[in-house]
Order: C-alpha cells, then structure tokens, then sequence
C-alpha cells in the first residue's frame, strides 16, 4: 500500500552527475522512486508507538540512495536513534516498511541482513582477546579464517597501524577502539555501515580520522552510509544529505550545505541553537 504523504526521496547513480541529482532531490513522486535501482534502503509509513501510546516514529517515508553519506540530526529524543535501529533489526520494523534493495527486511535472515548492514555504535565494545581476534570474529562465524594479510588489511582500510593488530583490546584508546570496531564491521563486507554517533566520545584528531575512513569506504567502495550525529559541523563536513527528524517525523531532507533554508519552526530553532 502506498503511503498518503510522498516520500522525501534522492536517487543516485555512479554513471550520472552526483551534484546534480543531489540538485533534483526530494520529492520525487513514490511511483517513480519504489524499486529504483539507486535506492538501497526504501522506508516506508514507518511507525513506532511507546506501550504508554506516544508517538516514537510517526510515518517516517524515506528513501536512502545508494553510495552516498546521509545524516540524521534532531533534538535528542526525536527518534534517530530508533530509526537507525529499524534498518539492521536492532528494534523491530512492522512488515512492509523497510525495504533493503526491494526486499522487505523482515523476510530476509536477520544475521545475512546484519552483515550486510553493519553498525557502529557512541561507544566500542570489543570483545576479549586481540585486535585480529576481534577482526576475525565475524567472518569465523561463516567458518572463513581471515590471513594475517587480510586483517591488515582491514586495519589499514580503518586507518591503523599494522603494530595493533596484536594488542589487546583494553590497551586502546576510545578512538582507536572506535577504528578496531569499525575495521571488525567491516570484515564482513557491509554494503551499508550504520553510524549511532560514532565519533561523539572521540577527541578531534580521532574524528577526523573516522570521518576521512567514512569518506574513502564511499569513494572506493560504494558504500551507503547513515551516520546520526548531534554535530551540524560533521554532518555538513561530510554527508550528502540531510534528514532532519523533529518528534519522530522527517520534517526536512536537504544538502548540508542548504540546512539554513530548512522550514519547519523546530528544525529552524534546532539548528539554530546547535549552530
Ligand atoms: N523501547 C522503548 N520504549 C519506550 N520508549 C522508547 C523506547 N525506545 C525509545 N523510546 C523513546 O523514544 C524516543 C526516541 O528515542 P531515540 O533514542 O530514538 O531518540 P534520539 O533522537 O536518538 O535521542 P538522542 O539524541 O537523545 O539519542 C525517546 O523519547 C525515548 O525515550
């Protein structure tokens, strides 16, 4: 069934001029935008209500193009953090509201989709043992052994030394256990990486490193990226799009660079305060 509002939408294709689809953006009618082949996450009328019956997400429709960097800013409380949660299954969405390539992410297996969709969370957790342990752990559980090259590889792709690839994991700072997490996430070959604020515990050096990794995996490898963050700046250094949720509603979607044109009274007071 298709939703009543249309969907903010943008679509993207490695073949056509980025800058000026990002131009075309939004709005783009449903017909058009269900099923095509830039979508890689198509979220559709997606609601969640609390047990005491308020609104958490009220029919957020949305689509998040392929292969680019899309932010997610609001006032905290919003639902951003429970948006990001819908697209792995981390909570829940009701049937036929997300969609990962065409298929409703309910019907897919939800350890294949959390591979393919990985998260990064405020604060790493790795577990016991090495940092090549760690990056080992997700594709073991596949029955595949990453060679030492390979988890190097990883490490360097998240912007570490070869020397930490022995140490363990409580010998290492917050920001380099953040690019430990993220090296292990991407071991098993995501198409989409989930960012929860992944850089808000991290000093600016750290940051900036996350962020640089952020934007190589999208030149290189095509990644789609979410990336919540309580930080305009972040979003504006680095995102392609911006969604703006105000109490559980997608109330604007525009380029970083046009957040001063946002409409909506609360977006215009948010941003205005976080400038
Ligand atoms: N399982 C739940 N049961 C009841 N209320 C919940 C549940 N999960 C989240 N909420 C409420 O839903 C609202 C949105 O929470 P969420 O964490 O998604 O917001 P957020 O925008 O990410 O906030 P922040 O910026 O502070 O992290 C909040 O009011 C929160 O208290």
């Amino acid at each position: 069934m298709m939703p009543s509002v249309p969907p903010h939408s943008i679509e993207a294709s490695p073949d056509e001029d980025r800058e000026r689809l990002l131009e075309v953006a939004l709005e783009v009618d449903v017909e058009a935008a269900v099923g095509e082949p830039g979508t890689k996450f198509r979220i559709r009328d997606l609601t969640k209500i609390s047990d005491s019956g308020n609104g958490i997400l009220r029919g957020i429709s949305v689509d998040i193009p392929k292969g680019l960097i899309v932010g997610i800013i609001g006032p905290s409380g919003s639902g951003k953090s429970t948006m990001l949660r819908a697209l792995n299954r981390l909570w829940e969405p009701p049937r036929g509201t997300v969609f990962l390539d065409g298929n409703d992410i309910r019907e897919l297996d939800v350890l294949s989709l959390r591979r393919k969709v990985g998260m990064l969370f405020q604060l790493p957790a790795l577990f016991e043992g090495t940092v090549a342990d760690n990056i080992r752990f997700g594709p073991q559980l596949r029955g595949k052994k990453l060679t030492d090259n390979e988890v190097l590889k990883l490490l360097t792709l998240a912007d570490l030394e070869s020397s930490f690839m022995n140490k363990n994991g409580s010998e290492l700072s917050v920001g380099q256990a953040q690019r430990v997490a993220l090296a292990r996430t991407l071991a098993n070959e995501p198409e989409v990486l989930l960012l929860d604020e992944p850089t808000s515990a991290l000093d600016p050096i750290s940051t900036q490193n996350i962020e640089d990794v952020m934007v190589k995996l999208k030149k290189n490898r095509g990644m789609t990226t979410v990336i919540v963050s309580h930080s305009i700046k972040q979003i504006q250094r680095i995102a392609d799009i911006v969604c703006l949720l105000v109490d559980g509603e997608i109330v604007e979607v525009l380029k970083p660079d046009k957040l001063s044109e946002a409409k909506h009274p609360m977006a215009l007071r948010f941003l205005q305060l976080s400038a």
